[in-house]
């Protein structure tokens, strides 16, 4: 009988799923034992993925929890926002660890939720009981944890570019504004005008303009490290790529710094940590440089003239900001290295 770890995965046929799909085929301790979906059980999942021919043999089952007590251990859901929302207490009640991928558990006020997603929000307690792992800064939370909530992608480069000088304080909070941009796989694999070729090829556009989704998943953790609340300016765009997102974020600060001093805070901060790399002066990470990997790139650097700060933080939205973090999660979760199945190389050029 085998030893490793079961898994399943729920909403396995989107593109978050077939990313938790090549990672875990690559992890040591971990054996995909069900891939479900909601609307084609009974089909190969290579007849929709046909780059896993030969590869994933199962087909897909359905959503049924006394099947995946059955088979699994721990259960990623890869579903649109409002899904998890009953899916995982039920999953959770069963005894499976669960990590969602979706928005449905990350904010921990219901009416932040509601007001943000246009859902009805999980009931309080599970919403207290969902841990928000953001590895680098909150995976001290996660050892033994029965239930993630895997941050977004925009939030991962984010508050991976502010974290440093937010748990300083050496920024104004309400001085922060975030320039974004996102490759189309960000939007899922569901067909919609604004993912059409015709309409996103040779162009740059912006959307969900001081509405986007996540802004208070954002000024949450921010707030949580500074110890006061943030209220940021965060404004997202669809750029014509496949994969790979570009936070530019600029900061006043609170008092004048040399760009050594900043540098050197980065630096120890995120020391030690595998995941995060941190660009010489004068350099500045591109999408391409973390592709098909689970790096955060950052490059930073301070207007004399200004006094403002620009970091440039880039993430593959795919690993980084969806499934390599959630196995990041899982890997700390079991207590494990937590670079165990991730350690590939960026797909460079
Ligand atoms: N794409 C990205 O870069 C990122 C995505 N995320 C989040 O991960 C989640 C999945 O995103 P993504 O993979 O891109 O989306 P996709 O649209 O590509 O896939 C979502 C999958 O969910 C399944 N699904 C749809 N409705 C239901 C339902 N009612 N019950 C159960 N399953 C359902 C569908 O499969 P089927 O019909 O076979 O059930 C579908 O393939 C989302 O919450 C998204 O916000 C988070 C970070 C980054
Ligand atoms: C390009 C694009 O459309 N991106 C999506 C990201 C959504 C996503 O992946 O959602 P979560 O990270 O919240 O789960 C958007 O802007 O809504």
């Amino acid at each position: 009988m085998s030893t490793k770890l079961r898994a399943a995965i729920v909403g396995s046929t989107g593109y978050g799923g077939v990313e938790l799909i090549r990672f875990l085929l690559a992890h040591p301790y971990v054996e995909i034992t069900s891939v479900i979906s909601s609307s084609a059980s009974g089909a190969p999942i290579a007849d929709g993925y046909p780059h896993l021919n030969q590869i994933v043999t199962e087909r897909l089952d359905g959503i049924d929890i006394e099947l995946i007590r059955g088979k699994a251990d721990v259960v990623f859901l890869a579903t649109p926002h409002g899904v998890s929302i009953d899916l995982s207490p039920k999953l959770l009640d069963a005894g499976l660890k669960v990590i969602d991928l979706s928005g449905d558990f990350r904010l921990k006020d219901g009416q932040v939720y509601e007001q943000w997603y246009k859902h009805k929000p999980a009931e309080a307690s599970y919403l207290d009981r969902a841990v928000y792992g953001l590895c680098e800064l909150f995976g001290a939370d996660v050892p033994g944890a029965q239930f993630i909530s895997n941050p977004g992608c925009y939030p991962t480069a984010t508050i991976l570019g502010l974290a440093p000088l937010a748990a300083k304080r050496w920024i104004d909070l309400k001085s922060v504004i975030v320039d974004a941009k996102s490759g189309v796989s960000g939007a899922g694999r569901g067909l919609s005008q604004v993912v059409h070729y015709a309409e996103i090829n040779e162009n740059f556009l912006a959307y969900k303009v001081n509405r986007h989704q996540h802004t208070p998943e954002i000024e949450q953790a921010i707030g949580r490290l500074a110890g006061e609340e943030a209220t940021i300016t965060f404004t997202t765009h669809l750029v014509p790529m496949t994969r790979g997102i570009m936070s530019t974020i600029y900061v006043n600060l609170k008092q004048a710094r040399s760009e050594d001093e900043i540098f050197d805070l980065f630096r120890s901060y995120y020391e030690g940590r595998s995941f995060v790399r941190i660009r010489d002066k004068g350099k500045y990470p591109g999408t391409k440089e973390v592709f098909g990997s689970n790096y955060c790139d950052i490059g930073l650097s301070l207007d004399s003239r200004t006094g403002r700060l620009t970091i440039i933080s880039v993430i593959d939205n795919m690993v980084k900001g969806a499934a390599g973090q959630a196995i990041q999660n899982l890997n700390l979760m079991m207590g494990w290295d937590e670079t165990t199945g991730l350690t590939f190389t960026p797909v460079y050029p």
